[in-house]
């Protein structure tokens, strides 16, 4: 249970050696922290804890249910002000023997099983299937359904709920009845892929209705019962693939470390479960993640997702390794100012219009889930040529130094949206509340209308934090007033700033902007999101550019003309001089017609030559 208590900000931890939670580390590695605390294996703090000491300070006595339900209430703000936000303490309480106990989270977690899609599920199983595919030699028989008891585990494959599938979110309620499963097994997504001959009408029911014929129905439901369990799928790859270099961060959830891969030798940050998740009830939240992150990790604002895998029953994520760190690292020493917010909305509202876009929602949206990388190839100076510019020439010997000089600078960064724990789909959400400092007032009181703008809240409020506003209260009557309106101004930010902070915590879902209006809001306009500063280093690094390019054209010039010379000089070389000729006629009739020959005429060559000349 410890497992899922979160660290609260008071508890900076230093990992013990009996924290059971880090038993995996190798005792050589090294805490990389970005906070100025110079401690070793210091974590930034990460989620709260569910007894928060706060909270208990606040309200000594206060039954969790009385605190749950004055949350749901719409009281004023005044009556609100001596309430505090019950997420976390409802958390507790499920954590523990209550009416809304493990036994909910379990039940919710397997209810939310329902998730499924089955042209999602095809889709997703056909990547699996694709080896099996191909040794298929025609088109597929069925098989008959006594053989499904014998079907091995390696022969599934989990079906991903976020798979974007428009087919089957119109027809959610017919997929829940039909394929209430989270697994198909190969031979069935070979039939809905291939086209059984008695299953005709199912393929066109696939297009139309979004469903497969009868008989595959049948045989999805004579098949595995649940999901493909962690614990068959265990794979031991960490330490063969990946050298430990350091550990990066850690969450309520799992320990991050950076990695090299022996092969490709590039550098990945591994986020590994604290504990074994395989048969536990977090073993669903690990899963979602995975899901989440191989539909979603594929937009430069998004964390890119590689590869998961289950080992000694633990959950691991090979993802890009972000080396900016997360914003709660970048902000330890300063708020961010103006031009430095607009790029950070920049980023992170294009990574979250993308999430909208796929109908799903981040739910967790805070300063230690967004992260930075500061390669510039990853950061769009332009469009998408310049990036491939910039990967043509970085072997090229000048670029090092302008690469260098980008790293650098701390003002070149891409903010990308990480943890995508939490996400849920809007049209089947099964929200579990993120961190309640930057959770809305309506999802506490478990109103999923409008999840999108759940998430704009969470930025709004994580805008208004790194800006200076925090840190953010977790309950109390600071914490209400930020969700009634009464959102203090920010001195050192513009009008128009401040605003569109309020605009995006409004305390009405639907009066906030969604991610596509504030993507095309005047404030983002290209040249503003950018530093005077920045301008200043990208106009330097391509004055670089071009002087590296001019030398090497001045260079390529020099070598063409040389070689035209060599060229010129070679072809004179090869044509036959007439005089010359005539030379060599006249040496060899006059030898002819000397009948001693040079040798003992002339003792040297010189004498010999000086007699060819005088010939001539
Ligand atoms: N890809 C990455 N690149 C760099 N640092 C990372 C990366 N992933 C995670 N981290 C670091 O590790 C920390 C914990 O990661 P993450 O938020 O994914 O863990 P978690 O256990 O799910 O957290 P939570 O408590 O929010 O559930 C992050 O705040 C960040 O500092
Ligand atoms: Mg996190």
């Amino acid at each position: 249970m410890s497992m899922a208590f979160r660290l609260s900000k008071h508890e900076t931890s230093v990992i013990s050696a009996e924290d059971t939670s880090l038993e995996h580390l190798d005792s050589s590695v090294e805490m990389h922290s970005r906070s100025p605390s110079p401690a070793p294996l210091v974590f930034n703090p990460r989620k709260l804890r569910f007894a928060d000491d706060d909270f208990d300070k606040d309200h000594p006595q206060e039954s969790p249910q009385n605190i749950k339900k004055r949350s749901q209430s719409t009281a004023t703000a005044h009556r609100d002000v001596d309430m505090s936000p019950p997420c976390q303490k409802v958390r507790a309480l499920r954590l523990f023997n209550t009416p809304a106990t493990p036994k909910t989270i379990l039940q919710k977690s397997t209810s939310n099983c329902n998730h499924l899609s089955a042209v999602a599920a095809a889709a997703n199983a056909a990547a699996a299937a694709r080896n099996e595919l191909s040794k298929i030699p025609d088109r597929p028989r069925s098989l008959p359904l006594h053989n499904h008891r014998t079907l091995q585990p390696q022969d599934t494959a989990n079906v991903n709920p976020f798979t974007p599938d428009s087919l089957m979110a119109h027809n959610k309620k017919r997929c829940r009845t039909q394929f209430g499963r989270e697994n198909l097994n190969v031979n069935t997504v070979q039939r809905f892929l291939l086209g059984e001959p008695n299953d005709e009408d199912a393929t066109s029911q696939v297009a139309g209705n979004g469903g497969f014929g009868i008989e595959a129905v049948r045989e999805i439901n004579q098949q595995a019962p649940k999901r493909l369990a962690l614990h068959d799928t265990n794979i031991s790859r960490f330490k063969r693939e990946f050298m430990q270099v350091s550990v990066i961060g850690v969450g309520e959830f799992g320990v991050v470390f950076q990695c090299v891969n022996r092969l490709d030798g590039c550098i990945y940050a591994i986020k590994k479960s604290k504990k074994p998740v395989a048969g536990s009830s977090f073993e669903k939240r690990a899963l979602n993640e995975v899901w989440a992150h191989a539909v979603l990790g594929k937009h430069d604002n998004v964390v890119r997702y590689y590869s998961a895998w289950a080992e000694d029953d633990h959950m691991l994520i090979q993802n890009e390794f972000c080396d900016g760190g997360s914003l709660q690292a970048r902000i330890q020493d300063h708020s961010l100012g103006e031009s430095e917010l607009k790029i950070l909305l920049m980023h992170v509202i294009e990574g979250l219009r993308y999430i909208h876009s796929n109908d799903l929602v981040h739910m967790d949206i805070k300063p230690e889930n967004i992260f930075s990388t500061m390669n510039p190839t990853a950061h769009k100076l332009g469009n998408s040529w310049e990036t491939t510019y910039l990967n043509a020439v970085r072997d090229d010997d000048g670029m090092d130094s302008v690469y260098e000089e980008l790293r650098s600078s701390e003002n070149l960064v891409t903010y990308k949206i990480g943890d995508l724990g939490h996400v849920t789909s809007v049209n089947e959400p099964f929200v579990e509340e993120g961190d309640c400092r930057y959770l809305p007032k309506e999802i506490l009181q478990e109103d999923y209308n409008n999840l999108f703008k759940a998430d704009i809240f969470s930025l709004g409020i994580t805008l208004y934090e790194v800006a200076g506003g925090g840190p953010l209260p977790k309950n109390g009557p600071e914490w209400h007033k930020l969700r009634h309106g009464e959102v203090p101004v920010i001195p050192t930010l513009s009008k128009d700033f401040n605003e569109l902070i309020a605009q995006m915590m409004h305390p009405e879902p639907n009066e906030r902007p969604s991610s596509m209006s504030i993507y095309s809001h005047p404030i983002l306009s290209a040249v503003d999101s950018k530093s005077k500063l920045q301008l200043g280093l990208e106009l330097t690094v391509e004055k670089r550019k071009n002087e590296i390019l001019m030398n090497k054209l001045r260079e390529a010039k020099k070598q063409i003309k040389l070689l035209e010379q060599r060229v010129s000089v070679l072809a004179t070389a090869n044509t036959p001089d007439p005089l010359d000729g005539q030379r060599c006629l006249r040496s060899f009739t006059r030898r002819m017609r000397t009948p001693f020959g040079s040798h003992g005429k002339f003792p040297n060559l010189a004498d010999r030559n000086k007699n060819v000349i005088t010939n001539v």
